[in-house]
């Protein structure tokens, strides 16, 4: 693991187009939109929304979701609180990558510890995102879309988050997207809530 600090006798090779040229020809920011919140609440809903609108008025996205990053880059790790955040660890890196490239990334992780996030974010100051997604755990578990809340209370899943694993709410989010009258904000408006921030901050244009 890469958690050692500084590497010996490993220096940085300068490439001779940098991020600034690669945001001209793309006419937009690099920035990572980071979308955190328990399992069901919408976070891959939000991110492919997002993803679509971003695409539709020609901005170059890239969805990192956590589920499908599980089925290669981070397959070898599990749910325990050091696994989460070396995922996150991991995926914080690759987000700053894609920025850099020029792109929005759109990362979606249940992203429990706010400790994980705070050091994703201090990777990229002013270009990160945070966008809780602060859905009751009743409406995630009415939801169950994958089944899993009824396993974990069934007791056959072990540590899953909001049950018996924390979720520890942002503190300093960018966005908070909640219910309102008690009822959800339809995914197209949630993703227009997420794109009129990054427009009005300037990330969708060079
Ligand atoms: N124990 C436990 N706790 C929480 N979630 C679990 C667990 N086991 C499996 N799953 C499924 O894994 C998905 C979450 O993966 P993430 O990489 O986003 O999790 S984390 O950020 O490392 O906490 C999550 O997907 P989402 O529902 O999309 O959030 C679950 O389907
Ligand atoms: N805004 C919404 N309104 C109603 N249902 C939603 C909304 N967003 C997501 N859902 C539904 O909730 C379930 C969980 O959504 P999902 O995006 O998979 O959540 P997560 O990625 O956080 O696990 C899915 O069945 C999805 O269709």
């Amino acid at each position: 693991m890469s958690t050692l600090g500084k590497p010996a006798n490993i220096f940085w090779h300068e490439c001779a187009v940098g991020r600034h040229e690669r945001q001209k020809l793309l006419q937009q920011k690099g920035c990572v939109v980071w979308i955190t919140g328990l399992s069901g609440s919408g976070k891959s809903t939000l991110a492919c929304s997002v993803g679509r609108q971003l695409h539709n008025r020609g901005n170059l996205s890239y969805v990192l979701d956590g589920d499908n990053l599980r089925h290669g880059l981070n397959k070898d790790l599990g749910f325990k609180a050091e696994d989460r955040a070396e995922n996150i660890r991991r995926v914080g890196e690759v987000a700053k990558l894609f920025a850099d490239a020029g792109l929005i990334c759109i990362a979606s992780l249940i992203s429990p510890y706010r400790r994980d996030r705070d050091a994703c974010r201090a990777l990229l100051p002013d270009h990160f995102i945070e966008v809780f997604m602060n859905m009751p755990l009743e409406v995630c578990e009415q939801r169950d879309s994958k089944g899993l809340y009824k396993l974990a209370r069934e007791g056959k899943i072990k540590g899953f988050t909001g049950i018996d694993d924390p979720y520890e709410p942002p503190l300093n989010c960018e966005i908070e997207i909640r219910q309102m009258d008690g009822v959800c904000p339809a995914p197209s408006i949630m993703a227009g809530q997420v794109v009129t921030y990054l427009e009005d901050k300037g990330f969708l244009h060079e």
